[in-house]
């Protein structure tokens, strides 16, 4: 039976940045690997100078231009199968929360959660993936989008479920408290150190017990290939970026691996103290939805 995995993101680049080395991990393996982009980033920040008149409040053309970059990115990545929900620019990127770009008549946060759910469930029911990865219900750090993706991801996989085409599981990406506990330390003494101010890795608005998590999934091979996706972000992600002092200084154990929480699913086998997977197919029933 053909391996589908289904990824789903708020904006163009939270797929490079959260899930990129998985991404390319079983894109390397020959599943049939989706990914879902629910806007196009239009309030972004832009840290290309001579690309500053694209914000949303001049040119706003960013949106187009970040659909560029993700096109760029994904090729990194290998053969990825890219969808907008709903089609390009049917929902807009939200801004953070609490901003005025929340109250935009077509913005992600204000969408009808059974209507972008209804475009999700067709892709679903098109590419029948036995794995969906989104965010944990804080959208991994509470952005309006991210927590409006898992809401639609979740709703979808439900309705997908109801008509007999519903994930076998579903993970939400994380980040072991060991792991960015060993990342501050590590980057304590490099003299651009982003984290300088944090004492504590309580303090910052993601982090998971390794006891919760479920997966972790080497793609330390990718690496290389995560960090030219991440380049390819450029609006988003300056040359200065604290990503790129941990892949330079740190190479792959910090961005070639990810993790990942199972929210639905019989948890396979797994290694290490905590029985992480390493594989996000591992332990599926025979009888999971077969691609079309
Ligand atoms: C990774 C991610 O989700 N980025 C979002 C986020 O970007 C932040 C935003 O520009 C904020 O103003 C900055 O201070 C912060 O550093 C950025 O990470 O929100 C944007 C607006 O919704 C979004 O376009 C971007 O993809
Ligand atoms: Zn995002």
């Amino acid at each position: 039976m053909a391996r589908s995995i289904l990824f789903v993101h708020a904006h163009p680049d939270d797929e490079s940045i959260g899930t990129g080395a998985t991404m390319a991990h079983y894109a390397a393996q020959g599943a049939h690997v989706t990914l879902v982009t629910c806007t196009l980033g239009e309030e972004g920040e832009i840290h290309v100078p001579e690309l500053a008149q694209l914000e949303a409040a001049q040119g706003d053309q960013l949106g187009g231009y970040r659909l560029s970059e993700l096109r760029t990115a994904l090729t990194a990545l290998g053969e990825i199968d890219h969808r907008m929900l709903g089609g390009a620019g049917r929902y807009r990127d939200s801004g953070m929360m609490g901003t005025p770009a929340n109250e935009h008549p077509r913005s992600f946060w204000g969408a009808d959660l059974e209507e972008a759910s209804a475009h999700l469930v067709e892709i679903m029911d098109e590419v029948r993936p036995q794995v969906v990865v989104t965010y944990d219900a804080n959208g991994f750090y509470g952005h309006p989008d991210h927590i409006q993706a898992h809401r639609v991801a979740m709703r979808a996989s439900e309705l997908a479920a109801e008509r007999g085409f519903g994930p076998s599981k579903i993970y939400w990406t994380a980040m072991p408290l060991s792991v960015l506990k060993a990342g501050v330390e590590a980057l304590a003494d490099s003299t651009d150190n982003p984290f300088a101010a944090v004492t504590d890795v309580a303090d910052f608005p993601f982090g998971t017990p390794d006891e919760e998590v479920a997966a972790c999934i080497d793609g330390s091979d990718h690496h290389d290939a995560k960090v030219a996706a991440l380049k390819a972000h450029a609006t988003q992600i300056p040359e200065t970026s604290w990503l790129y002092s941990i892949a330079g200084n740190f190479g792959q154990e910090f961005m070639g691996v990810e993790h990942y929480t199972l929210a639905h699913g019989v948890r396979g086998r797994g290694d290490g103290p905590y029985g992480w997977e390493t594989d996000l197919f591992s332990g599926l029933p025979d009888g999971s939805p077969a691609a079309r």
